[in-house]
């Protein structure tokens, strides 16, 4: 879940489990019978506190691991500008309002690079994205404006 509030992003530290130490928007797995939507909101609300309004499709993304098949995964991103709650720490998350001119790139995954500014200036995407052998950096994007269907 993208949240944007002003210039703001909502990032946080994953503190467990996938991608532990990464820098990420708040999101997780889509429990059986849940739309990917209602998984964002309520990843969201789990991890940090906020309740999210309002949120519509903003990129499909599809990240394959050939050393490390079991970490292949898609990814439904989504985008709001409304909110309500206060930011709360979670276990799985310290999270914080993160200047969206100042993103911490480094600490993140490595296809943010070639997505997140785009999607954050409203461009809708769908991608697909082959890591390199370290299982760490990008080594093919394919990134093309998002199928309306
Ligand atoms: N390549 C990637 N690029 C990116 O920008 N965010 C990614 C990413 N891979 C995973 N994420 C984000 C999505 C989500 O917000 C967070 C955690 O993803 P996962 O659902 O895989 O984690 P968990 O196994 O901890 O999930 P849950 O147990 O369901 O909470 O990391």
């Amino acid at each position: 879940m993208l949240l944007r509030r002003g210039e703001d992003l909502l990032l946080g530290e994953k503190l467990t489990g996938f991608g532990a130490g990464r820098v990420v928007a708040p999101g997780g797995h889509v429990e059986p019978g849940e739309s990917p939507l209602a998984a964002a909101v309520r990843e969201t609300h789990e991890e940090t506190g906020l309740a999210v309004h309002d949120a519509t499709l903003c990129a499909r993304l599809e990240f394959t691991f050939p050393a490390r098949p079991a970490w292949d995964l898609r990814l439904e991103v989504f985008t709001s500008t409304t909110h309500t709650g206060a930011l709360t720490p979670s276990s799985e998350l310290a999270p914080w309002w993160c200047p969206v001119r100042d993103l911490p790139l480094d600490r993140m995954w490595d296809d943010d690079r070639y997505w997140l500014a785009r999607v954050l200036d409203g461009e809708r995407l769908q991608g697909r994205f082959v890591y390199a052998p370290d299982n760490e950096t990008v080594q093919h994007a394919d990134l093309q404006p998002l199928d309306p269907a």
